[in-house]
């Protein structure tokens, strides 16, 4: 393990990328290709959204000469990404609209490195593990938030007395009855999460636990959602053992590690594996990251954005196009190395050559998306509600004269992130919509959306205090939804992507390895990486592990240990 060192800035590390080691190891295949270019001279980046500036900036540091083009549709980068200063009495307060914290762990690695690189360490802002912000989560059930039990806690007896006789729990009994449960037929190739945790354990888990879980990140329906790809660690474990308790027991009894075993598809593991090689973090930095709950930026998610977008404009070879639409690409018919990017709108389109495409474009063949309306509110009262935390999710299994709004959850800005506002008061975020929308052509207007917030949180909070700010956003089809037989419809696309495209085009986004944006930087990184050398020639799409939808998963060390607390050796 390597904890060392100051954050280089992208020109330094651009310029040990044109020197290091495993570049320069290549040189001997370079040579075989003397006759053909060493780096793509033209590289085209489709979309402006994290994954889009993540792969610029990681693929200007694998090839330095390579011009790259940004192609956004909009007038700015970032794409759901969006934080808002406003000034309210006695200061200002940060309103975000998408995403607002980052998590530490092994997924938040390239992240962590990324910031690092950026020189943004001392910008970032984490909510320690022990915080109320952090420890204290609720879920809103049957009529109250109920905190839920969490590690380290003093919670009473009475308190979980409370906590079973509210229903919550109801199921968990159940739990102990799984070894009894008949494996799943091997036909079976993949089902609803709901389902799953119907056929192991008890259908009233999947819709009040899980329900509000899925709601919590995908906005998404636990009876849609798949098992198979969002929690593939209880899938595969329930392969691996024929039950999920016989699984773990295997992986308990593994004798070749003392610490915590889980299941990989060797991908991802070959991946994890490459991250601690790679990834070399402050110590100081790593420390904070180990022991805190979450993490963001004195001025919100944006901050990541706009020091990406300035770096790569510094950068001399990277160019961005705002209002640049694209309508479509294709292998050039002239020279099939090539791939034209038609970009525009019908009165003015306009076509440009490139080696290489990264695409963070949609597809809507490979999932749905769906809309989530978030309403930031700011009371001028400091501490306006007695819980403190991290906020409050809504599972599916509330009836509806309790959530008429159908809002999701609720999020206690103020408790889970400090300091980034300079003003006392309380702010709350209300998420609204999601799967409840599916379907549906015309969303609440700002009026209608802020007037079910305020009576969500007067019924579920008894707040009657008017906010003096608000900010009503909604952001259509912002969230992919990887629904059952997401697996095989992926592996169809690499297949079709590579066909298509004979490696000149490379995926990367929310659509193909997860929707958060630790899983956009750490996809983008991982599509720069294949591309290493002269391996951006060869036929590969950015989508490799979901060719191999059925190998055998690996037993290996749950996490990494960049973060541990150890210091090295
Ligand atoms: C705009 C609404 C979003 C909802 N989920 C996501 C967004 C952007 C994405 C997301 N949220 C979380 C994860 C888990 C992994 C991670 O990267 O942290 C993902 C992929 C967890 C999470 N859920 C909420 C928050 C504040 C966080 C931390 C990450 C973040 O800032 O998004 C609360 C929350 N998110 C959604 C709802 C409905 C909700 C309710 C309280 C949907």
């Amino acid at each position: 393990m390597r904890l060392k060192r100051h954050a280089p800035l992208i020109e330094s590390t651009l310029k040990r990328a044109a020197v290091r080691p495993a570049a320069s190891s290549l040189c001997n295949r370079c040579r075989r290709y003397a006759s053909s270019q060493a780096y793509p001279e033209k590289v085209a980046v489709l979309g402006g959204g994290i994954s889009g500036l993540a792969s610029a900036y990681f693929v200007a540091k694998e090839f330095p000469q390579s011009k790259i083009t940004v192609h956004e549709a909009n007038k700015d980068s970032g794409g759901w990404i969006q934080s808002r200063r406003v000034e309210v009495p006695g200061g200002d307060v940060l309103f975000e609209y998408g995403p607002r914290t980052l998590r530490p762990g092994k997924d938040a690695l390239i992240t962590a490195q990324l910031i690092q690189e950026l020189g943004l360490t001392d910008n970032v802002i984490f909510t320690k593990k022990n915080a109320p912000g952090a420890k204290n989560r609720y879920i809103y059930y049957p009529d109250r938030p109920q905190r839920l039990p969490a590690a380290g806690d003093d919670f009473s007896f009475w308190h979980l007395v409370e906590l079973w006789s509210s229903g919550l729990l109801a199921g968990i009994p159940n739990v102990l009855l799984e070894p009894t449960r008949a494996c799943r037929p091997s036909t079976l190739r993949d089902e609803s999460i709901g389902s799953f945790i119907e056929r192991r354990f008890d259908k009233r888990l999947a819709n009040n636990l899980a329900s509000a879980v899925m709601h919590g990140i995908y906005a998404g329906d636990v009876w849609k959602l798949s098992a198979r790809t969002l929690i593939s660690q209880a899938w595969q474990i329930e392969g691996f053992g024929g039950n999920i308790y016989r699984g773990l027991s295997k992986l308990l009894e593994n004798p070749s590690s003392p610490v915590r075993q889980a299941l990989f598809h060797p991908h991802d593991l070959a991946m994890y594996k490459a991250i601690e090689r790679e990834v070399d973090l402050d110590e100081t930095f790593a420390e904070h990251l180990a022991g805190s709950a979450m993490f963001t930026f004195e001025n919100g998610m944006a901050e990541l954005i706009s020091t990406l977008k300035s770096k790569l404009e510094n950068h001399g070879h990277v160019e961005f196009k705002f209002g640049s639409r694209v309508q479509d690409y294709k292998l050039a018919e002239t020279n099939p190395q090539e791939v034209e990017v038609t970009t525009g709108s019908t009165e003015s389109l306009s076509t440009e050559k490139y080696d290489l495409v990264i695409s963070s474009l949609r597809n809507s063949d490979l999932t749905p998306f769906v809309t989530v309306m978030t309403v930031n509110l700011y009371f001028p009262t400091p501490n306006l509600i007695p819980q403190k935390g991290f906020g409050y999710l809504i599972p599916q299994s509330v009836a509806f004269e309790k959530n008429p709004e159908r809002a999701l959850g609720v999020i206690f800005d103020s408790d889970a992130i400090t300091g980034q506002d300079s003003a006392e008061g309380t702010k709350f975020t209300v998420m609204l919509g999601g799967h409840y929308w599916d379907g549906w052509e015309h969303f609440p207007s700002e009026t209608e959306g802020f007037e079910m917030a305020m009576s969500l949180l007067q019924r579920h909070l008894k707040i009657k205090e008017k906010p003096t700010h608000y900010h009503v956003n909604l952001s259509k089809d912002c969230i992919p939804q990887y629904t059952v037989g997401y697996e095989d419809r992926l592996q169809k696309y690499a297949h079709q992507v590579a066909d298509q495209f004979k490696g000149r085009v490379r995926i990367v986004g929310n659509q193909v390895g997860g929707v958060g944006v630790n899983d956009c930087i750490k996809g983008a990184w991982s599509m720069a990486r294949g591309l290493r050398g002269v391996a951006w020639k060869e036929p590969h799409t950015g989508l490799e592990r979901a060719l191999h939808p059925d190998v055998a998963w690996e037993v290996a060390p749950a996490s990494t240990g960049l973060l541990s607390k150890r210091k090295p050796q």
